[in-house]
């Protein structure tokens, strides 16, 4: 099957970008984030966008996209923080191996450059994020095959525990 070999979901700040790069290069396959491919093919940010078009259009925008652009991924793939939750997206997901980088929201709120990044979480940021976390859970552990904690934990670590879930699925699949 054309496509990653990997998809890091989880919410915004989580590390799916910084931990989809250590694992990738760990791999020496290419790393890819769905939010360049949205900014590039829209035209602006995608913080931005979410503000632009509204919450609904821009799931769109997201699904469209992402069935484009899933055969041409074949590396590791971090999605858009709210990506999983469009219409439509878990579907697209279930062939892949999916990882949920999960973290608490303590820890999430210490994590650089959240709010510059992710506009829609003003003007009450924590407020924002608790409410997001306990909506999202559900979703991303539905569409993950495995869960791997970050909280309190050094981005290496963290892609230490996404390379063995690799491990164990192919071990899986080829008992
Ligand atoms: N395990 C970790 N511990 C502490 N800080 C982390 C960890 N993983 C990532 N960070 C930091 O948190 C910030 C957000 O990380 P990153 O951009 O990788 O998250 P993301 O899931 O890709 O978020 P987004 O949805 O905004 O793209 C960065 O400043 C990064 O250095
Ligand atoms: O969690 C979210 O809803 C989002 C996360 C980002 O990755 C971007 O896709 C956008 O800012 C929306
Ligand atoms: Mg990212």
């Amino acid at each position: 099957m054309r496509g990653p070999v990997l998809i890091l979901v989880g919410p915004p700040g989580s590390g799916k970008s910084t931990v989809g790069r250590l694992v990738a290069e760990r791999l020496g396959v290419p790393f890819r984030d769905f939010d360049a491919d949205l900014q590039r093919e829209q035209g602006m940010e995608t913080g931005e966008l979410v503000v632009q078009l509204g919450r609904e259009r821009f799931q769109e925008v997201e699904r469209e996209t992402l069935v484009r652009v899933l055969p041409e991924h074949t590396g590791v793939l971090a999605l858009g923080g709210g990506t999983p939750t469009a219409p439509g997206v878990p579907e697209l997901l279930e062939p892949f191996h999916v990882v949920f980088l999960d973290v608490e929201l303590e820890h999430l709120l210490r994590r650089e450059g959240l709010v510059p990044l992710h506009p829609w979480l003003l003007p009450n940021p924590r407020a924002h994020l608790r409410k997001l976390l306990a909506e999202r859970r559900p979703v991303y552990t539905a569409v993950a095959d495995a869960v791997v904690p970050t909280s309190g934990r050094a981005p290496e670590e963290v892609a230490e525990d996404v390379l063995a879930t690799l491990t164990t699925s192919n071990e899986h699949q080829a008992g």
